[in-house]
């Protein structure tokens, strides 16, 4: 009888926050071709003889501001998922990073030690894209072709637009929206424009209106998309007005296009516009992490003051809030029916 179990593959950060450290995470990381998607020599040119001269110096000072006594907090904040989830469900709980450790190979191999031979994967993200969901697939196929060959591993796809995500995020930030506030920014992670362009199968994504209509082919491989979709079902929730609300994108690297409009040119030019007391929130992640606490609760808040805005409010991702881990129970469990039904 096959025994099954639960892998919770989130990003991964670096072992510590000393500089070599953080250049090895950065080189695993900016390596992919996933994520830096040039050929291999150009790529290793750019981060091994470009970036990796400076940024790890940079990030390390960096992470160096929010990791705590318990580690990284997208790892520990990981860890206390799995811990919540396995008290509630019925077969084993693992976790596993795409980049670093504990890593998917990591997670694997203790669930098979447990006797699982089914795994239902769920990479951490509501959205879908080339440099997330994909990657995370690609690593984890290629992790069990070599390393456990007779073990089925079956994926939750991207939840940006289930109900129960939906309800879960709009009632989370419900709670933690002040009671006074001009506007409300939803701030995704970017990527390059040039992703969406390559992983949509359907050529039918300009990156233009298509991306905010109802029905579009491309929708099931636009990150785009499905950022709009989240924000219009949330604030649909939320009851709030369309002028009260931003869509910006963050963390851009690099110097190509990227998705915009950019978070940071965004907040600086906030005050302006009259905007005094802002609220932000960050639904492309699920877990805090340094492009939340760092990106944006400490630079995002400086650069907003900065353009004359008065009261920042950063909202906290959903974390390990009982709330959501009924919502990743749920989808685990959808899964572990479908073994059931092949
Ligand atoms: C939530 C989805 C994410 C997407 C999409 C994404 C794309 C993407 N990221 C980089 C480069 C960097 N990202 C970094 C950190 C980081 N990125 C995500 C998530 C997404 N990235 C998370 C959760 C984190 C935080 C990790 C942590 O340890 O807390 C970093 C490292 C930190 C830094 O130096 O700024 C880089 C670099 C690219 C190039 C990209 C798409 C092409
Ligand atoms: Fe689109
Ligand atoms: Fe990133």
């Amino acid at each position: 009888m096959a025994k099954k179990g639960i892998l919770l593959v989130n990003l991964g950060s670096p072992r510590s926050t000393k500089v070599a450290d953080v250049k090895e995470y950065l080189d695993e990381f900016l390596m992919d071709e996933k994520v830096i998607d040039f050929r291999w020599f150009f790529r290793a040119l750019l981060v091994r003889g470009i970036i990796l001269n400076t940024r790890p110096k940079k990030s390390a000072a960096a992470y160096e501001t929010v990791w705590t006594d318990e580690g990284s907090p997208l790892i520990f904040i990981t860890e206390r998922i799995k811990k919540k989830l396995q008290k509630i469900v019925d077969v084993p709980v693992e976790i596993g990073m795409r980049y670093a450790e504990p890593s998917i190979e990591t997670g694997m191999r203790k669930l098979t030690e447990q006797g699982v031979t089914e795994i239902v994967l769920f990479p951490l993200y509501p959205q879908y894209a080339m440099s997330t969901t994909e990657t995370v697939i690609e690593k984890a196929d290629e992790v069990r072709k070599k390393h456990f060959p007779d073990i089925k591993v079956n994926y939750i796809q991207p939840f940006y637009n289930r109900e129960i995500y939906i309800d879960c995020l709009a009632e989370s930030i419900r709670e933690k929206l002040p009671e006074n506030f001009d506007a409300l920014q939803f701030s995704y992670h970017g990527v390059p424009e040039r992703h969406i362009y390559k992983t949509d199968p359907t050529n039918t994504c300009n990156l233009n209106d298509c991306c905010s209509r109802d029905e579009n082919p491309s929708h099931q491989f636009c990150y785009r998309h499905q950022c709009f979709k989240v924000t219009e079902k949330v604030i649909a929730k939320l009851g709030l007005p369309k002028e009260k609300v931003m869509v910006t994108f963050q963390s851009r690297l690099g110097s190509d296009k990227w998705m915009e409009p950019y978070t940071d040119e965004t907040l600086e030019g906030l005050g302006k516009k009259g905007i005094k007391n802002l609220a932000i929130v960050c639904p492309a992640f699920v877990s805090d992490c340094l492009e939340t606490l760092e990106e944006i609760s400490v630079e995002g808040k400086e650069q907003f003051e900065h353009g004359g805005g008065e009261n920042f409010h950063y909202i906290p991702c959903l974390n390990d809030e009982d709330r959501w881990i009924e919502v990743v129970k749920t989808l685990c469990e959808e899964k572990l029916h479908e073994f059931y039904l092949v």
